[in-house]
């Protein structure tokens, strides 16, 4: 305990205006609302669709990513969060735009994710917890494809579904790893059919993807109906349309695919949306959020999940090509703390250890930042180093990074005290991001082309943003790509599952590794969301708890005060 209020107690500090005032200087009424108590709304499809057939230009779009985190993460959310208030600070107008909290991490090693200090989202307590239950949607809706799967092999399976080879699993919002495998169907006849089944993460869910990609309702029906839920005894594609899923799924996500509006605690408007994490799915918020956040704002701040290898690549291979945007310039979020962690060559990470002042670490930790920095200008965009500053990072730690970009790798850094200070301790950063946009010159580009072979679009990020020497292809994977080709499903962008410890596919492999081999395990299609994922080894789809979980930290007093929760 640093003496530091922490987040929940700052939070609770603080009077939140009623989110009707908060969007008012966006153009928005109370009546372009569906209000969840004072501070939180969601935006209703009339309004979305008023404010995107407005002639206002497109806000310049900041992407925030980061160097390869320690477990706790580095601050992309808490620089996204404070960034947007230090556009705001110096008298620009920006908005952010962040991911909805699961909560498996919220109960288990990460905390919420609502930023944090005095660079959070206000009321982080519900946005943490059951929010406007767009998550709870999801889990129901996923699970509803899956009862109705099988009850349709239970009712005569007049589709012919093998059932061995059925691709939809379970969903669950919480990290209970037991149920990655699991049996159903067991009890007899009366029961149904046994076969294997597990449970993912409802943020792994295709139906979060799919949520995150829709234009509107119509589109976000149309995507439902294409998921690929199985195959049948011919090998042919079974989707959530043929079991007649696609009403019923929608009808659950109706108001899920609304994007909520809540406040920073400096009283700037954000939009929290969407939750898909960045190891195992795409990583970034929804595109409605981003759509509106454009047209209401000159800048908008958005986050895309862990490394630069994951959330970013997938930002602007992935998310741009479907929204037909660019980020104008991208935030590289680097830590004292992940500097020392990729020096020390360490793993797992003591954080305890990383406390201690030695700047010969931090050094040792720059080759993990400069691949970051390599790979991001490979898309020919700007890129700004924030050092998010922690308590008990030394001036000479720090002065170190700051030399190191401008001597060495010749682009702009800039130490960030968001956390500690707000939208103030982000200013030297909004300026060198606005002069950044202000002077680029080069084209954005995507890393390779739709059309290009399956093999080829993942040898690129392979290589190119992993430093993988080659990839190989395991037999299945090579018979998923067949599959794919014959489906016509193979002209399309690829989501990567990767660990997010490393920037190759092995956790403990700190720094920029090189001289190794990707190894392709499954290839699968995401129909509905218009993407194809490639898993390389072990993700885990359903993570733990740890041994000591943030839950048992937690506690709630007779008055409804929380205590514990991040
Ligand atoms: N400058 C900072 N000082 C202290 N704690 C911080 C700072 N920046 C982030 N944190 C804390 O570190 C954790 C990770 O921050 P977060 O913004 O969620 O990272 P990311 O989005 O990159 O995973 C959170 O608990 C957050 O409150
Ligand atoms: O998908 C992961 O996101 P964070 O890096 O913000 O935890
Ligand atoms: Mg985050």
């Amino acid at each position: 305990d640093d003496g530091f209020p922490t987040d929940y107690e700052i939070a609770q500090s603080v009077d939140t205006d009623p989110i009707t005032e908060v969007v008012e200087p966006l153009g928005l009424a109370a009546d372009d609302l569906d209000l969840y108590g004072d501070d939180t709304a969601k935006l209703t499809f009339d309004a979305i669709e008023r404010v995107r057939e407005s002639d206002r230009d497109n806000g310049e779009m900041i992407l925030v990513t980061g160097m390869t985190p320690t477990p706790m993460g580095e601050g992309k959310t808490v620089t996204t969060v404070g960034l947007s208030q230090a556009f705001n600070h110096i008298g620009e107008d920006a908005l952010a735009a962040i991911r909805e909290p699961s909560l498996g991490p919220v109960f288990g090693v990460k905390g919420g994710a609502a930023g944090g200090g005095y660079s959070q989202v206000l009321p982080m307590e519900d946005i943490n917890l059951h929010f406007t239950g767009d998550l709870h949607a999801l889990t129901s809706a996923h699970n509803l494809i899956s009862t109705m799967l099988d009850n349709h092999i239970k009712q005569g399976n007049e589709l012919d579904i093998a059932v061995n080879w059925v691709e939809w699993p379970r969903a669950i919002d919480m990290n209970d790893r037991v149920l990655r495998e699991t049996v159903i169907g067991l009890g007899g006849d009366v029961t149904g059919v046994p076969r294997e089944d597990g449970f993912i993460l409802t943020a792994a869910s295709e139906l979060m993807a799919v949520l995150c990609l829709a234009d509107d309702l119509a589109d976000l029906k149309e995507r439902v109906a294409r998921i690929v839920v199985a195959y049948d005894e011919d090998g042919d594609p079974v989707t959530a349309d043929d079991i007649e899923a696609t009403g019923a799924v929608t009808i659950l996500l109706k108001d899920a695919l609304k994007p909520n509006i809540v406040q920073t605690i400096e009283g700037t408007p954000a939009f929290v949306h969407g939750g898909p994490f960045a190891n195992i799915a795409h990583g970034t918020n929804s595109l409605i959020a981003d759509d509106a956040a454009r047209k209401l704002s000159d800048y908008l701040i958005t986050e895309a999940g862990f490394g630069s290898d994951l959330g970013a690549e997938k930002f602007m291979n992935v998310v741009c090509r479907f929204g037909e945007m660019e980020p104008a310039a991208v935030t590289l979020v680097a830590s004292i703390r992940a500097l020392k962690y990729h020096g020390k060559d360490m793993w797992p990470a003591d954080l305890d250890e990383l406390e201690a002042t030695d700047v010969e670490a931090v050094r040792g930790g720059f080759e993990n930042l400069d691949t970051h920095v390599e790979n991001l200008r490979k898309f020919g965009v700007p890129v700004v180093v924030a050092l998010n500053r922690f308590p008990g990072d030394a001036d000479e730690e720090v002065q170190a990074v700051l030399d190191h970009c401008r001597d060495d790798l010749g682009i702009e850094a800039a130490e960030s005290t968001v956390f500690g200070e707000g939208g103030e301790g982000g200013a030297d950063l909004a300026r060198k991001l606005i002069t950044a946009i202000d002077e680029d010159d080069e084209e954005f580009e995507y890393l390779y082309d739709v059309d290009d072979s399956i093999e080829n679009k993942i040898e690129t990020i392979a290589t190119e943003i992993y430093g993988a020497e080659s990839v190989t292809f395991q037999s299945s994977a090579q018979d998923d790509i067949e599959r794919m080709e014959s489906l016509g499903f193979d002209d399309v962008p690829v989501v990567m599952s990767k660990t997010f410890h490393s920037l190759s596919d092995t956790a403990e492999w700190k720094g920029a590794p090189t001289g190794w081999e990707l190894e392709i395990q499954e290839i699968y299609p995401s129909a509905g969301a218009g993407f194809l994922v490639a898993l390389t080894s072990d993700v885990l789809t359903l993570p733990g708890l740890p041994a000591d979980p943030a839950a048992a930290e937690m506690d709630i007093d007779s008055d409804g005060t929380v205590s514990g929760l991040f």
